[in-house]
């Protein structure tokens, strides 16, 4: 039970406003509703071996019934009350399940903002698939189980409480003893049972949650799996990642049965124990009474109990899933919370701004040498610049640094005379940025463009501006249906080309400030290239472009090309300066036709 509530609290912290109070009506409710069952019931019993015979019946607040008329009446109204109790426990349900279900989709929102609005270094830090699963089913086990089972026990506690008072009324010893002994049979089962169900839950989501990992990386690759002959491979992981966790699985539910069975023979047992206790203070008397006594709390307390059990490995079992969803919250809010006071964010009023990075170092979480070191340079506002530089030289990392997602573990970056990280809702609100891989999402090329999920937030006239720039109007013009027409899962309707220049119409769409271009147009054929390159170009002085490309031609016209070489920037100046600065890059230039 302890474990139940220390699982259950820090849940009941990231429910919306008011919910503690529903939940404490609910729980309230159920337990009366339990109470009304057993005393209705009770008064059912009672009153029908008299109703058919002559006796009197002696109700509490109503007095003695001795006619028939009034003994069949009051039946009557008692199983009218019953009927009513039950129309009213399923009116209860329906308010509660719609209630969780509410729950469920708050605590849902409230983690993938919390994922939304993590720094971008946290974020590389998860896996994407694992973290799909733990927005959607996590939540969903968070609440069907381990919330709702929880709630449950209200109503078992208010049985447990009325049938101890009855006992203890009747025989305070024979309860005394009836107590401690199921109290004792509880504690060896949350004891020895509890514990398990735990290992075995975490042990499930975890296999679960690597299950997910395996088959999403694999269904990623599965062209070059199918080719390569590894669909075998994939098999066998899948299989030993799902065997694991379905034996999890099983163990849970293995341990989920046991103390029904420990419950019922532990019944049997108690039956002989009081019948013993009975008749050495009561004689064969006391322990038919005590026998009587047992048996009536027992039936009723026993499936109490069991419920209380499964309730309890069930929250055990899933516990893992709703831990996993607090401390994600948690974590991701209170880091939000430090940052916010820390930076309290302001407009950038500078409508073209400068970008001066001054000794900027970036060492990636865990790594031993950083991706970019000590790293100073200026882009004055509507130049066009390019990053250039071996593989792994930084140019990606540079390009996130200015995108305002990694943050500088040295030195600083300044937009517009202002430090990046006190106006970065500004900033990013002026910037496009165009990846080298383009996702796309199952819905039509405008919303597409416009990187929106509603059809009435689109701007048509931007959206064909910005397909006209990228040299991709025409392409969905003739198509049927036009900037209208939906693309399909991951965009599987386009050539790679065109999904790239989808993707420079996506960073155009907004008519940014400043435009950032990483390996952006490597899929395009070299005239279509040409022409894109042309179209961004005509942007010169208005719009400040960053361009990180292999392709040398792609960039071979910028006002600046910085080289970085181990995170380090080795050169600047124009393309031919840099040539005359870099042998290696000279190499690179003489290769590409370029000098
Ligand atoms: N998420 C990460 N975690 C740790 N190290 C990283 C991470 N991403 C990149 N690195 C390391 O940082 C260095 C710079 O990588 P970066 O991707 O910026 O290079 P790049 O110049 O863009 O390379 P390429 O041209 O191959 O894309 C490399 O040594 C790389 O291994």
């Amino acid at each position: 039970m302890k474990n139940v509530l220390s699982i259950v609290r820090p849940l009941l912290r990231v429910l919306p406003p008011g919910s503690r109070r529903f939940l404490l009506t609910y729980g309230v409710l159920t337990a009366a509703l339990a109470l009304l069952d057993l005393v209705a019931l009770g008064l059912v019993a009672t009153m029908l071996q008299t109703v058919l015979g002559d006796g009197e019946v002696s109700l509490p607040l109503i007095g003695d019934l001795t006619t028939t008329a009034g003994k069949v009446t009051a039946l009557v109204t008692v199983c009218g009350v019953i009927v009513l109790k039950g129309v009213f426990a399923v009116a209860l349900l329906r308010v509660a399940t719609r209630r969780f279900a509410s729950h469920e989709v708050a605590i849902g929102d409230r983690l993938f903002a919390a994922y939304l609005a993590s720094p971008w270094a946290d974020r590389l830090s998860k896996n994407t698939s694992e973290l799909v699963r733990t927005v959607d089913v996590g939540v969903g086990v968070t609440v069907a189980g381990v919330l709702i089972p929880t709630m449950t026990l209200f109503g078992e506690v208010g049985t447990m409480l009325a049938v101890v008072v009855a006992i203890v009324v009747f025989d305070p010893l024979i309860a005394a003893v009836t107590i401690v002994y199921l109290a004792l049979v509880a504690l060896l089962l949350a004891g020895i049972v509890s514990p398990r169900a735990v290992a075995a839950g975490r042990e499930n989501r975890n296999w679960s949650q690597r299950t997910v990992r395996v088959l999403s990386e694999a269904l990623g690759a599965l062209k070059e799996v199918t080719l390569a002959g590894r669909t075998p491979d994939v098999q066998a992981r899948v299989h030993e990642t799902r065997g694991h966790s379905s034996r999890a699985r099983a163990e849970a539910n293995f341990l989920g049965q046991v103390p029904r069975y420990v419950l019922e023979t532990a019944l049997i047992i108690g039956f002989a124990l009081i019948a013993g206790v009975g008749y050495l203070t009561g004689g064969p008397e006391g322990a038919v009474a005590a026998i009587g006594m047992f048996g009536i709390a027992g039936f009723r307390l026993v499936p109490s109990l069991t419920r209380m059990q499964t309730v309890q490995s069930t929250v055990n079992s899933n516990a893992a899933y709703a831990r996993q969803v607090v401390a994600d919250i948690d974590g991701s809010e209170a880091l939000l919370e430090r940052r916010a006071a820390e930076r309290p964010q302001h407009e950038l009023t500078v409508e073209h701004p400068d970008i001066v990075l001054d000794g900027v170092t970036f060492t990636y979480p865990g790594a031993e040498t950083p991706a970019l070191d000590r790293v100073s340079l200026r882009i004055p506002a509507g130049a066009h610049v390019a990053f250039v530089g071996s593989s792994g030289a930084g140019k990606s990392t540079m390009v996130d640094i200015l995108l305002g997602l990694l943050e500088p573990t040295g030195g600083h970056l300044e937009v517009g005379g202002e430090r990046l990280e006190l106006v970065l809702d500004s900033w990013r609100r002026r910037i496009g940025y165009v990846p080298q891989d383009v996702s796309l999402f199952d819905a039509t090329v405008a919303e597409n463009v416009a990187l929106t999920w509603e059809r009435e937030k689109v701007d048509d006239d931007k959206v064909r501006r910005a397909l006209r720039r990228a040299q991709l109007l025409d392409t969905v013009e003739v198509r049927e249906g036009g900037i209208d027409a939906r693309i399909g899962e991951r965009g599987l309707a386009f050539s790679g080309g065109q999904r790239q220049r989808l993707g420079i119409a996506r960073g155009l769409y907004n008519d940014p400030r400043v435009l950032v271009m990483d390996e952006a147009t490597s899929a395009l054929d070299t005239t279509t290239e040409a022409a894109v390159t042309r179209a961004i170009r005509d942007l010169h002085g208005e719009v400040t472009v960053i361009t990180v490309a292999h392709r040398l031609a792609t960039i071979r016209d910028s006002d600046i090309v910085f080289f970085l070489r181990d995170g380090r920037l080795v050169a600047q100046g124009s393309f031919a300066e840099v040539v005359a600065q870099v042998p290696d890059f000279a190499e690179q230039a003489a290769l590409a036709g370029l000098s």
